[in-house]
């Protein structure tokens, strides 16, 4: 496996290394060890899977907020996305910059999102299959989001939005930590 910096802290872009034959290919998706020497989380109790029906159908912007902020490792598995994270920890070098990346069945690259960014992506096919490693169980009241069209972000995605839950249109403002004095309990990672 290939691990590549990208312009955010922390953030890995994986690629694998497929060794191929006339039956097609095989390629290691995720290895402890490799990991491991790349200073990459290496437990994931959750691996979960997410699949969009529509070309454009947009997710997120998700996280858990601390104590069960998580990693995760994202792919394609069918179709492509646009994925997109924004750095969320106030201590980061990156802290407020985003970075969108595309991951495909073709491309087979994997997005490390470190703990404390939050996460979405847009289809870019229909039919496609988002699987991602995760390093925290779910805890649905530690659910966090942000839409994905905040103007605190000024976050780019290439297509126009076909669909998204109500959940994720609902999500209310980022407000800065930083200007408003609020430290609020509702960041992925506390202030
Ligand atoms: C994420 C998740 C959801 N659920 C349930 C809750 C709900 O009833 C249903 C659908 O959940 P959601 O609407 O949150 O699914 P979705 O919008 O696909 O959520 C995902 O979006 C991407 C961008 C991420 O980063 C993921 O971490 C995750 O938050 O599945 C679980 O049981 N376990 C889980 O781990």
């Amino acid at each position: 496996m290939k691990f590549h910096k990208t312009s955010l802290q922390d953030v890995a872009l994986i690629e694998m290394t497929p060794f191929g034959d006339n039956r097609g290919w095989f390629a290691r998706s995720f290895c402890m060890k490799e990991f491991a020497e790349n200073n990459l989380e290496v437990s994931y109790p959750q691996h979960n899977t997410g699949y969009s029906k529509t070309k454009g159908t947009v997710r997120g912007m998700h996280f858990q907020v601390d104590p069960h902020y998580e990693v995760k490792v994202v792919r394609a598995l069918q179709g492509a996305v646009h994925d997109i994270i924004v750095d969320m920890r106030p201590h980061s070098s990156t802290y407020l910059k985003w970075e969108g990346f595309d991951l495909s069945f073709e491309n087979g690259r994997q997005l490390y999102v470190p703990r404390g960014f939050a996460h979405g992506y847009q289809t870019l096919v229909d039919d496609t299959q988002v699987s991602y490693l995760c390093s925290a169980m779910y805890v649905p009241d530690s659910n966090g989001g942000y839409r994905h069209d905040d103007p605190a972000f000024g976050l780019k995605w290439p297509l126009p939005v076909s669909e998204m839950s109500d959940k994720d249109k609902a999500w209310p403002d980022f407000v800065a930590p930083e200007k408003s004095g609020v430290k609020p309990s509702s960041m992925p990672v506390r202030f």
